[in-house]
């Protein structure tokens, strides 16, 4: 499954792109919300989720980079996020939040790591989980290097998945393109983000989406 990014996209055209990346096949729309405290960058709040919900009918999902997501579920819920994603690394107890996102509000919920959080943190959270986001850069900005260490992260991931949880989604998130997407998809990755690779391609959004999703088809053995 492929999840453009809408932080590399030009914000002046955000509707039409979206439609168009949506009419190419895409999955999902990957929300990048920034504090400028969890991570050294603002982005954009659920003002940009209600914009976007009349003019996309696949699922919208909200990647929240904050200190304290609780007090913006609500917001993001209300404007008509499919799924929410929030990082273990602000969490001390991450089940009373994973419930409250999957049982209270009724949404998806993703839970999103660092590229230096040990999976077996994650371990413990699986089966509360749709969504393990897998961080293959440090967030905070689009257009950085895939770092390579991911891969076998990935394996360690896919495995842990697939004993405690298969139906939960493994999400790579950062410098996935179309030479990194195979290899991602091939350490047991199944939705790949991808902002630069989509929003900034010399071919235009519809033939990255269609080129990157058959790149990452062909690679998942596992
Ligand atoms: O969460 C983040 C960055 O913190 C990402 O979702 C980026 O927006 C991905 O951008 P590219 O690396 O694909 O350009
Ligand atoms: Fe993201």
């Amino acid at each position: 499954m492929i999840a453009p990014s809408i932080l590399a996209a030009d914000f002046s055209k955000l509707g039409e792109l979206v439609r168009e990346v949506t009419k190419a096949g895409a999955d999902r729309i990957h929300v990048d919300v920034m504090d400028g405290h969890f991570v050294p960058n603002l982005s954009m709040g659920s003002v940009v989720v209600k914009g976007l919900r009349p003019v996309t009918t696949i699922p919208l999902e909200v990647h929240l980079m904050v200190e304290d997501p609780g007090r913006f579920l609500d917001g993001f819920v209300k404007e008509g996020a499919d799924t929410l994603i929030v990082h273990l690394e602000v969490l001390a107890d991450p089940r009373p939040m994973l419930e409250h996102i999957k049982k209270a509000l009724g949404k998806k919920v993703g839970l999103a790591f660092n590229p230096d959080m040990p999976i077996e943190r994650i371990e413990p959270y699986l089966r509360d989980i749709d969504l393990a986001l897998c961080m293959t850069v440090f967030p905070g900005f689009g257009g950085q290097a895939f770092i390579p260490d991911s891969l076998e992260r990935l394996k360690k991931l896919r495995a842990l998945v697939n004993e405690h949880n298969p139906a939960c989604e493994i999400e790579v998130d950062g410098g996935i393109d179309a030479r990194t997407i195979g290899t991602a998809a091939g350490a047991g990755a199944n939705v790949f983000v991808a902002g630069t690779a989509v929003f900034g391609a010399p071919a235009g959004p519809a033939a990255a989406v269609k080129n990157l999703a058959l790149l990452a088809s062909e690679q998942m053995s596992w």
